[in-house]
């Protein structure tokens, strides 16, 4: 069989129901120019998770982990399915591979699972039967076959884990941008697009809250040398980002507005929140100037997760806002969410940048 290709599409890509026909057309496309299996990871549909988490707090206060992650997986699902119907009605062969089919294993940490075991079977033998296997991402199982989150905007991870599985040695992430940029292109005036850049700089900036990549996708994509490609999520699904051990280090202001930084009385107990932080699995950082930690990309009951650690909640103090050259990053703490974006902007214009083109290579959707 042939190297598989693994393409995944964030939730930013389904804001209709046309959208899916739109990717099954690229995607039809594409199966025709490269005779290679083609494993698709999916998210829901935009703003679909959070809907259904509503729905459960207002039936269940407290939900248990378990009931919340059986859930929230259900949307990404209904998104693979979709896509699976938009590629039979193009005449495609399509499979998906829930979470509990799909042979990766994760502890029982239920809403931010984390993977113990991948096993490559299930998916090499989808492969080898259909035209696509479509993947719904942030879901796997425990080792008991019940089903687990892998945490808020997990489905990079998926990919990764995917491409791992599969043995591809490259992942390509498509959003609504289409490369990491040195911020926020939808917030800050200028942001560049940055071509190349090291797996260093991009799980720096995704610790600090850049959502357009998880950081654990990073990570595993490190430990096993995948390249990753960022790309547009519509035709012509331009490259812009393309992230990999010869990429480089560069100047970036990281704005999370969901982000939140506690303040604790001595470093003793900044210190030991952080480790509660950490165990939970939650992207976390111990800030070096003040006993404080900002918590990252927020959908955290951060009051919870220190009380079941016995660590005394910590002040909220503001919105974290981290100006990035290479890898010394200094974070500075805004007051609201709006004073961050201000912030983020001032910090931003003052960054020195080398020449950089704005704007990504402009390929069709058989390049790759
Ligand atoms: N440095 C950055 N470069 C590019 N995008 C960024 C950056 N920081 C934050 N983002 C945001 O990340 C978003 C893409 O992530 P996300 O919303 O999770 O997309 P998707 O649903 O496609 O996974 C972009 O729309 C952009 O607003
Ligand atoms: N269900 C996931 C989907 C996901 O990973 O989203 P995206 O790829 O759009 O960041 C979430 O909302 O967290």
């Amino acid at each position: 069989m042939n190297t598989p290709v693994v393409l995944k599409f964030g939730g930013s890509t389904f804001r209709t129901p046309e959208a899916y026909h739109e990717l099954a057309e690229g995607l039809d496309e594409r199966i025709r120019s490269e005779a290679r299996p083609m494993a698709v990871v999916v998210s829901a549909m935009q703003g679909e998770t959070e809907r259904l988490r509503a729905r459960l707090h207002e039936i269940d206060a407290r939900p248990e982990a378990a009931t919340a992650a059986g859930l929230l997986t259900t949307a990404d699902l209904v998104s693979a399915h979709l896509l699976a119907g938009a590629l039979h009605s193009r005449g495609r062969t399509a499979t998906v591979l829930a979470g509990h089919q799909l042979g990766l294993t994760t502890n029982a940490s239920f809403l931010w699972a984390r993977v113990t075991r991948i096993d490559p079977r299930p998916l090499r033998r989808a492969l080898a039967a259909y035209d696509v296997v479509v993947v719904p991402g942030g879901q796997a199982a425990d080792a008991e076959g019940r089903p687990t989150w892998l945490g808020k905007n997990s489905s990079d991870l998926s990919a990764l884990a995917v491409a791992r599985a599969v043995g591809s040695r490259s992942c390509e992430i498509h959003s609504d941008v289409d490369g990491i940029y040195t911020s926020d292109p939808h917030l800050i005036t200028g942001a560049r697009m940055l071509p190349e850049v090291s797996y260093n700089m991009a799980a720096l900036m995704s610790l600090y809250g850049a959502k357009v990549l998880h950081r654990r996708a990073v990570q595993l994509a490190l430990r096993h040398r995948i390249e990753i490609l960022l790309r547009f999520n519509r035709a012509p699904y331009t490259i812009g980002t393309t992230i990999s051990g010869a990429g480089t280090q560069a100047a970036a202001v990281v704005l999370n507005q969901r982000s939140v930084v506690l303040d604790y009385p001595d470093e003793a107990r900044a210190d030991a929140a952080h480790h509660a932080f950490h165990l939970e699995g939650l992207d976390v950082v111990r800030l070096s100037t003040r006993p404080s930690v900002a918590v990252v990309g927020g959908y955290v009951d951060t009051e919870a997760v220190q009380l079941r650690h016995g660590v005394v909640p910590g002040r909220e103090a503001g919105v974290p806002v981290a100006e990035m050259r290479g890898s010394k990053v200094t974070t500075h703490v805004a007051g609201s969410g709006t004073d961050a974006l201000h912030l983020a902007q001032q910090l931003h214009d003052g960054l020195d940048f080398p020449v950089l083109p704005r704007t990504g290579t402009r390929v069709g959707v058989r390049a790759t």
